[in-house]
């Protein structure tokens, strides 16, 4: 395992103690060696902090963890050496060269000033920042600002590289480099273990994955195996009166298994959701039932469970609403 965490916890404390958060709240969570990990929430969730204890940058108010073999809290050195941690809001400066900073950070790490040039040479080849390696940093844009983070963070060969909110702030185009990006960096053998409040990043790119709110894990497992929790398909229907009676009569329904009713909208709609086996035979049958009761549905929506229907089943709201 690359890491193993039990009870791993984070209460913040205000200066004059008055206050407190309980950021993260005993979060146990394994990723395996050669696993591109995340960690989906969102905003406020916890996930920076549990990424900052991780990699030796914030003492966890209880709890313990190994990382890379080796106990985050007896060999913090050590796990430091392991791994790599590319935070949010990216420190490069704007004065020196992309080639430059390389340098520096290799020189961070104690390496030998010609093993930090040869280093640094390797990166930009790997991370393809010929372009620009050599012009100053704040010349870049956004894109080319977070590969040189990234690639930053691999100077030293981690074993595992952190990566907050790689994406974040993100044109689509960069995005879809940056998810090339942590592929090839798993391709060459390092893991990686990333936040995200996007669904879909989650989904297209991680192995494995374990969504956090509020300060503890809700659920995790592979993609594929949190939505088949949801089994067959979910209807979402909008019916502006009646929605207690068509709630009752849709749940009768031997081929429901489950109707969830969403909070009325200023106009009194409310989404009536149903998990049901088969959705495209199910819909005709749902029309015509709700029909036979003179109840007419304003909108009416058919689809597979995505990583926000699993969230929204484990906390009874929409991820992509709370992540705003
Ligand atoms: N230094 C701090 N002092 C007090 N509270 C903090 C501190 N850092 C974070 N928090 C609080 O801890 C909680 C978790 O924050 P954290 O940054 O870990 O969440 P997150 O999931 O990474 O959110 P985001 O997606 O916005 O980055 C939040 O309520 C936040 O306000």
């Amino acid at each position: 395992m690359l890491i193993e965490t039990a009870g791993l916890r984070k209460t913040y404390r205000s200066r004059q103690k008055k206050e407190e958060v309980e950021a993260v709240r005993g979060v146990d969570l394994t990723v395996k060696e050669g696993e591109i990990f995340g960690f989906l929430g969102p905003n406020g969730a916890g996930k920076t902090t549990t990424l900052r204890m991780l990699s030796t940058l914030l003492e966890p108010t209880s709890g313990t963890a190994r990382v890379g073999g080796f106990d985050l809290l007896k060999q913090p050195t050590q796990v430091r050496r392991t791994v790599g941690y590319v935070g949010q809001s990216g420190g490069t400066w704007g004065e020196v060269t992309a080639r430059e900073e390389l340098v520096m950070q290799g020189r961070l790490y104690e390496m030998p000033k010609a093993e930090c040039r040869t280093r640094a040479a390797e990166v930009i080849k790997a991370f393809e920042l010929d372009e620009f390696a050599d012009r100053k940093i704040k010349g870049y844009s956004g894109g080319q600002r977070r590969r040189l983070d990234v690639a930053l963070g691999t100077v030293h060969r981690p074993k595992l590289l952190f990566l907050d909110e790689p994406t974040t702030g993100l044109d689509p185009q960069s995005r879809a480099h940056m998810w090339d990006e942590v592929r090839q960096l798993r391709e060459r053998g390092t893991s990686v273990f990333l936040t995200t409040h996007y669904l879909d990043e989650a989904d297209a790119l991680c192995d494995r994955l374990a969504i956090i709110d509020n300060g503890e894990i809700v659920v995790d497992g592979t993609p594929l195996d949190l939505k088949r929790q949801i089994a067959g398909d979910i209807v979402e229907i909008g019916v502006g009166t009646s929605p207690e009676e068509a709630a009752r009569l849709l749940s009768d329904k031997s081929f429901v298994r489950e109707v969830e009713s969403g909070e009325p909208d200023p106009s009194g709609v409310v989404i009536l959701r149903l998990y049901v086996e088969d959705g495209s035979a199910a819909v005709p049958d749902i029309l015509r039932t709700l029909d036979a009761a003179d109840i007419s549905p304003l909108s009416i929506e058919l689809h597979r469970p995505s990583l926000d229907d699993v969230f929204l089943k484990q906390t009874g709201r929409s991820l992509r609403e709370s992540a705003s």
